[in-house]
């Protein structure tokens, strides 16, 4: 204690001592308490609640003020008289409904309103707000769509549009600030929709009951004999990737060589394309712009890698984001689906390390400049393979995939051997390598671009933790770009954790335009539920039948509603592939390369497949079951009709899921007619049920039951949700249900429910 005090009183005088003091205690000489008998973190901990509840507190009286302001701006604006309180005015008058409506719908419409909008007012319906039948509830109406009611004059003037832009060939970008609040760190924000991203886990159940099954980035760490990293082609795969690394930089001065090289590419290109690009610029659903990669600010031998792998003239969104890009702009960009949003975020990834090694080109092991973060592992392994495309001329410029499912040492091992500028990863893995000593965290610090893929799902409540914790081991000095197809209003408010206030929103959707592919034709069919197994056998004959090349995906709710899918559909002689988050790394790759490189194949698939994975010409998407939520459905609708192809999409629901179908009825779907099936298939499939491992349909029972528990609609009625389940144990042979652990009914909320059985 004394010599605490004496060394106290030196330190003052001394830096020196201080240090050595601190040293001291980190080797254990100082004292390890805080006030109240705390330890270093129980204090640390303490003190971060504190400050975390502050700053809420803070924010719900911002949000409360703000909103209270809002509304009483538009009351005195609706009574016409902004400076008197319209109730005591003599000559006052309400509006009728539709009046007021129309008004709140002209307001909320304008440039840059979609901050102000709340669940009830705006035209985007949050499953919570649903007003649609549920088995309950079968007479409520539906929500009216606010977007119907404006004009198209009210449009967000500045705001990117694809149709309007196909017109005038010229894209604007809408920078402004986009919120009052700071959402950072305010889970509360979005609360109203945390059942809903909760369904991001794959198993809802399986996350009840503990035992450790997600969807996706998920991490084993140590795991797993892995021999090498994943290594799946992406769409330009076919073209060979760079194979050496460790080669001094060719900087940007000796690229200026080459522009003979990429001027005679580019004759070469103009001559062969002028019939194609004729006839190319005709359609108006070509995903391409006019603009080529060689009239653009990148590099030649970017060009010239991007040339020869077939890309010459850019897609609308890379024409739309990249000078944003390049010019060092916070950007959050929506685009649909295969519209080639990975190519936009990778050329201005390229370029910043270009400019950065070039200023830097002392340093023995390379910072790590770039980003790269996305949900899926599979996604990783093919934005690393696309990157690694572009990069063929870049010698010295590297790029490695951080995912679960393989080994942390053998990434550790190609951190060392081979550096590299540029990391794609998972989230999970990303933050083990973050916090593990081994001066990762070093080389992060001297980041430049963070770039987020599906940035909208990487947001949710399920990634959110892990999202904080690495923005905070970020350098706060950098460029950030959020893509996806579908960017729902909360992830605007909530972008913020990571863009800066002052960031560009592109969209080359265009408020209020069909968010799905053109080409993409998609129907719905409502069944009984103990019949899908059986229609999807008729579906898939049928398009096989009429389908030369055939490539499907379909999409189960849960990893083991796909595994029974799959091994049912085996037994029914069908050319099928599973891919979901039960199986091994190394066979979720093969099976991912195999379905991308293949034609007459189908794939069963968990949403590990849902969001990003480009597998050419899928000609044929069914969703079983309800999609967790309207993004889901787009995302995985989306896998097929890339490139601006045609596609198709069938969503087969249960008739007490058909209420799904108001959250996604500005789509232009159809409704597809009930098949005849036939009673022979019905028997066959019999056999082959009974035939399939009974854990394997416990397992899927479980999941099952699981996923609808967590789907508000379904899951809030207990007693019916347990009536389908059972009924869905009998569709597939299971005699008896099977029971729960009664910690996992507990949590459920199913342990008083008649038909549940707990396990003695
Ligand atoms: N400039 C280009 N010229 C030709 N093809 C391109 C170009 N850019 C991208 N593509 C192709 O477009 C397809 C879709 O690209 P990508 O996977 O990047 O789409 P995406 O917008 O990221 O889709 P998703 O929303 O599903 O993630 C790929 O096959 C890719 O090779």
């Amino acid at each position: 204690m004394l010599s605490t005090i004496l060394l106290r009183e030196h330190s003052r005088t001394s830096p020196h001592l201080l240090s050595s003091l601190t040293f001291l205690r980190s080797m254990g000489g100082g004292p390890r308490t805080f006030p109240g008998g705390l330890n270093k973190w129980q204090w640390k901990r303490l003190h971060q609640k504190k400050a975390k509840d502050k700053e809420k507190k803070l924010l719900d009286q911002e949000k409360q003020l703000y909103q209270a302001r809002v509304r009483s701006q538009i009351r005195a604006n609706l009574a016409g008289n902004p400076d008197n309180d319209s109730q005591s005015d003599p000559n006052f008058s309400p509006m009728t409904a539709d009046d007021h409506l129309k008004a709140l719908a002209d307001r909320f419409m304008k440039a840059g309103a979609e901050d102000l909008w709340n669940e009830a007012d705006g035209p985007i319906k949050s499953r919570s707000t649903q007003l649609p039948p549920t088995p309950n509830n079968r007479s409520i109406r539906r929500p009216i769509d606010l977007r119907k009611l404006v004009s198209e004059s009210d449009r967000a003037p500045n705001s990117i549009n694809l149709n309007d832009s196909m017109k005038n060939r010229h894209y604007s970008v809408q920078t402004r600030r986009v919120s009052r609040f700071n959402f950072r760190r305010n889970e509360s924000s979005s609360s109203e929709d945390d059942s809903d991203l909760d369904l991001d886990s794959e198993e809802g159940l399986v996350r009840g009951f503990g035992s450790g099954g997600d969807e996706e980035d998920e991490e084993i760490k140590g795991g797993g004999n892995v021999k090498k990293l994943m290594s799946s082609s992406a769409a330009l795969g076919k073209y060979d990737v760079k194979k050496t690394r460790r080669v001094p930089l060719k900087f940007l001065e000796d690229e200026e060589n080459l522009s003979d090289h990429i001027e005679a590419i580019r004759n070469e290109f103009n001559n062969r394309n002028s019939i194609e690009n004729a006839t190319d610029k005709s359609d108006e659903n070509s995903i391409l712009s006019q603009k080529r990669f060689d009239e653009c600010n990148v590099s030649p031998l970017t060009v010239k890698a991007l040339t020869e792998a077939g890309y010459v003239q850019m897609t609308r969104v890379q024409e739309a984001t990249l000078s944003v890009c390049l010019e060092g702009k916070d950007a959050l960009v929506k685009a649909k689906t295969g519209t080639g949003k990975s190519a936009a975020f990778l050329l201005p990834a390229i370029e910043t390390v270009l400019k950065a090694s070039s200023s830097n080109k002392i340093q023995r092991v390379p910072a790590i400049y770039v980003l790269i973060l996305c949900p899926t592992r599979e996604l990783a392994s093919q934005i690393a393979a696309e990157a690694k495309v572009m990069l063929r001329y870049h010698d010295g410029i590297g790029v490695q995939t951080l995912v679960g499912g393989t080994r942390f040492k053998v990434d550790q091992k190609n951190l060392e051997s081979d550096p590299c500028q540029i990391i794609v990863a998972t989230p999970g893995r990303l933050l083990d390598h973050i916090e593990n000593k081994s001066g990762f965290s070093v080389r992060v610090m001297g980041l430049k671009m963070l770039i987020l893929d599906e940035a909208d799902h990487l947001l949710d409540l399920g990634f959110r933790k892990d999202m904080e914790k690495i923005v905070d081991c970020l350098p706060r000095q950098r460029q950030s770009l959020l893509f996806s197809a579908t960017i729902p209003k909360e992830v605007r408010r909530i972008s913020q954790l990571v863009l800066k206030r002052e960031h560009a929103y592109i969209d080359t959707v265009g408020l209020g335009c069909l968010e799905t592919p053109v080409k993409v034709k998609q129907f719905s069919l409502v069944a009984p539920h103990e019949l899908h197994f059986q229609i999807v056998h008729h579906l898939l004959n049928e398009h096989i039948s009429q389908t030369l090349d055939y490539k499907v995906i379909v999409f189960c709710t849960t990893a083991m509603v796909t595994s029974l899918m799959y091994l049912l559909l085996r037994e029914m002689r069908l050319n099928v592939r599973e891919i979901h988050s039960r199986k091994p790394q190394l066979y979720r790759t093969r099976i991912s390369d195999e379905f991308r490189d293949s034609k007459r194949l189908i794939l069963i698939t968990s949403d590990v497949s849902a969001r990003g994975m480009n597998y050419p010409d899928v000609t044929l998407v069914i969703q079983v079951g309800i999609p967790s939520d309207r993004e889901q459905y787009i995302h995985r609708l989306g896998r097929t009709g890339r490139e601006g192809k045609a596609g198709e999409g069938i969503l087969l629901l249960a008739p007490w899921e058909e209420y799904f179908l108001y959250d996604i009825n500005d789509l232009p779907i159809e409704k597809f007619p009930l098949p005849h099936l036939d009673p022979d298939v019905k028997t066959k499939m019999k056999n082959s049920l009974s035939k399939i491992d009974a854990n394997i349909k416990e397992a899927a029972y479980h999941a099952w039951l699981g996923y609808y528990n967590s789907v508000r609609e379904i899951g809030r009625d207990k007693t019916t949700l347990v009536d389908l389940a059972n009924q869905f144990c009998q569709s597939i042979g299971l005699e008896k249900t099977p029971a729960l652990f009664r910690k996992t009914a507990l949590k459920m909320g199913l342990k008083d429910i008649p038909g549940i059985r707990i396990r003695k």
